[in-house]
């Protein structure tokens, strides 16, 4: 578990980078197949490592707010202006990652409307300058359940970078997009393909 800091004390403290990442979400209408409700689109993206993460990236403190920067990182990855401001920010952690020593990752959640979360999808593959180089595409987060893990569990099997994985549960249940015992099922089941996947012969 990444420790949790104040974004003032982040900000305070000397030989840290700081990387800034936002969850942008909204209700949708949509269903799958028909039939089953999509509720909400949360948006996520596959990056050049093949790790999925939030969209943001590493910001310098000395020079920009971390929300400008973390503005400016968006620009280049959605293609479209996201104005990211302080009443966004919800969490900051100290980093326990071994592959991201002394880094503090900043995370902000901003809500948008259906429309305008569609024509985020469509700046990321026509205008932004990242798309096919550090992002590999935006990917929508599964919320719901189906048959054998489906959905939410699969997702939560693949592999995250640094703390994001973390951010997006917590992120689910301070938005109440999902309730503790929902998280908790599709911790459970993705821990369980996890296991059954290990034994596969590769
Ligand atoms: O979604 C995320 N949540 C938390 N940390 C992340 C996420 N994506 C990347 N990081 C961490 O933030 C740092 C900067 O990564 P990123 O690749 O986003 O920025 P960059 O494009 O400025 O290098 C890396 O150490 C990485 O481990």
């Amino acid at each position: 578990m990444a420790e949790r800091i104040t974004r003032e004390d982040a900000l305070t403290r000397e030989g840290f980078r700081h990387a800034c990442h936002i969850m942008l979400y909204g209700d949708s209408s949509a269903k799958l197949f028909g039939k089953i409700p999509i509720k909400h689109i949360v948006l996520m993206q596959m990056r050049f490592d093949g790790l999925l993460g939030f969209p943001g990236g590493l910001v310098s403190p000395s020079k920009e707010t971390l929300e400008a920067g973390l503005s400016r990182e968006l620009h280049e990855e959605v293609g479209v202006a996201v104005p990211v401001g302080v009443d966004d920010h919800i969490s900051s952690c100290l980093s326990q990652s071994p592959s991201s020593p002394r880094l503090i990752t900043h995370f902000y959640i901003k809500k948008m409307t259906e429309p305008e979360l569609k024509e985020i999808e469509r700046a990321a593959v026509t205008t932004a300058t990242d798309h096919g180089l550090e992002v590999m595409g935006m990917v929508r987060v599964p919320l719901y359940f189906l048959k054998n893990g489906g959905g939410l569990p699969y997702f939560l099997s693949h592999s995250f970078i640094c703390n994001s994985r973390a951010q997006l549960l917590s992120a689910l249940l301070h938005c109440r997009l999902l309730s503790q015992g929902e998280l908790e099922k599709a911790v459970r089941q993705a821990e369980q393909m996890r296991r059954t996947h290990s034994d596969d012969p590769h």
